[in-house]
């Protein structure tokens, strides 16, 4: 990560409620162009509420999210997809009819992005060849995730958040996809990853954002945040989110 680089993303005193409860309550944070940004915390602290508000599927109820030196706060999804933001799911939705070639086709058409990466290499690039011509609903949870992070990517976006696109592959894999990610951040694509597995967000992040209860409680490297009280005790079960 370069310091000096011009915040790409800017979160500013979010607040998500979802009725009386908080789920951001003033969470702010930024990340760089080229920076890989680990959101951890334990369940139910927000870090997918935050990728969900970042991203447009929800509006926030207050605080500001500046994308590119724009207001982005509660535009809807598809036309911040267009401004250059894209997300994976944590249980990803493909169209389970369509075949694999045909849902990456579906994606580079919406997205309509000049320079965007072509079928072919994203099919090899994600391991998805041999599968290209079945349908999605074939795949297995792997395949379903890389499907999904290829779409995300035929839109090329310069801002990719990544909610769990780690859970559930194998130490192979994971070593693989670490490098794929890092390769993406590489050429100044900015990088949210929200993840439980502390191994592989201390492999590929530069700084991390512990958040609990909606706020951000430590900032900096994994490394540093496990050695924090506050955080020790947040994991361990002390002050939880719920
Ligand atoms: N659509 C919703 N309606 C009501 N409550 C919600 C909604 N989405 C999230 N919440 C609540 O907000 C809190 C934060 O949820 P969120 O999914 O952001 O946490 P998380 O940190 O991503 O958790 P996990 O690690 O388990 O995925 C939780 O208490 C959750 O139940």
């Amino acid at each position: 990560m370069s310091p000096e680089k011009t915040p790409i993303l800017k979160v500013s005193k979010l607040v998500k409620r979802f009725g009386g409860f908080h789920a951001l309550d003033g969470l702010s944070f930024h990340v760089v162009p080229g920076e890989i940004l680990g959101l951890v915390g334990p369940n139910g602290s927000g870090k997918t509420t935050a990728i969900n508000v970042i991203s447009g599927l929800y509006a926030p109820d207050g605080g500001e999210v500046v994308f590119d030196g724009a207001s982005s706060g509660g535009v809807a999804s598809h036309k911040l997809v267009h401004r250059g933001i894209n997300r994976t799911f944590q249980v990803p939705k493909p169209f389970l009819s369509l075949t694999v070639r045909e849902n990456i086709q579906v994606a580079l058409a919406y997205g309509g992005a000049t320079g965007a990466p072509s079928i072919a290499e994203l099919l090899e690039e994600y391991r998805l060849k041999e599968v290209a011509d079945r349908p999605a609903a074939d795949l297995n949870s792997a395949q379903q995730k890389m499907l999904d992070l290829t779409r995300a990517l035929a839109t090329r976006p310069r801002l990719l958040l990544l909610d769990e696109l780690a859970a559930g592959l194998n130490p192979a894999e994971l070593d693989w996809i670490a490098g794929r990610i890092k390769a993406l951040a590489a050429t100044g694509m900015a990088i949210i990853v929200v993840e439980h597995l502390m191994g592989f967000i201390e492999q590929i992040t530069d700084r991390v954002i512990v958040l609990n209860a909606g706020k951000e409680i430590f900032e900096g490297t994994l490394a540093t945040a496990v050695r924090e009280p506050q955080v020790i005790e947040v994991f361990l079960g002390g002050e939880h989110a719920h």
